[in-house]
């Protein structure tokens, strides 16, 4: 934690969002995080104030210009200029993590996410930001939604919630669940 505490507005920050209606992991000071989507940095800067660090990663230049400009007062933000939906071009920069987070609204975001599962230890927490008119703009949100919770069930993660965002960011979903852990089983 950096200084005092900071007012993480809701409104402002889907994660945000996620921990006023009590859903959110807990984040620990020792915790590495995978960020994908970081945008200009505001949700990862928050983050950065519970963990130990953040590898950001975003792939437009605008965004990723003002991101570098928060890394400048925060040494625990690795920032990562790529592709998400191309983890091997950044594997050699980043270790295994405690929690990988997603935001990136793009019709292939699962597909994206469970690309990037490799980074994310047994026992570690996954949290996708699923925007379901990015996805499909036809089909019914909630229909959307399971789709993507049994690719991630396939994918080997459990523990699934489901918590709807729409009081403070409408048609998202927040998917917060478990990388299975071998050894308990
Ligand atoms: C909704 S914004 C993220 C907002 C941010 N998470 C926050 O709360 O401050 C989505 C971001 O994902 C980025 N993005 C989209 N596709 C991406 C990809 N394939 N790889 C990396 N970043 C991507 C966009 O450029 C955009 O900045």
């Amino acid at each position: 934690m950096i200084g005092p505490l900071r007012v993480w507005p809701p409104e402002r920050s889907k994660l945000a969002a996620l921990y006023y209606l009590g859903s959110g992991p807990e984040i620990i000071k020792t915790d590495q995080i995978l960020y994908l989507g970081a945008a200009s940095g505001t949700t990862v800067s928050f983050i950065a104030d519970y963990a130990d660090v953040v590898y950001a990663v975003e792939i437009a230049p605008e965004p990723l210009a003002k991101l570098l400009d928060v890394c400048n007062n925060r040494m625990n933000i690795l920032p990562i200029p790529a592709d998400a939906a191309t983890p091997l071009v950044y594997a050699p920069f980043v270790s295994t993590v405690d929690l990988l987070y997603q935001d990136i609204a793009q019709k292939e975001q699962v597909e994206i996410v469970l690309n990037n599962l490799v980074f994310l230890k047994s026992g570690g927490y996954l949290i996708l930001m699923l925007k379901t008119r990015s996805v499909a703009t036809q089909e019914d949100p909630e229909q959307i939604c399971s789709k993507a919770v049994s690719k991630l069930q396939n994918a080997g993660l459990d523990d699934i919630k489901v918590t709807w965002l729409d009081r403070y960011h409408r048609d998202h979903a927040a998917i917060v669940c478990k990388k299975r852990d071998l050894k308990e089983l």
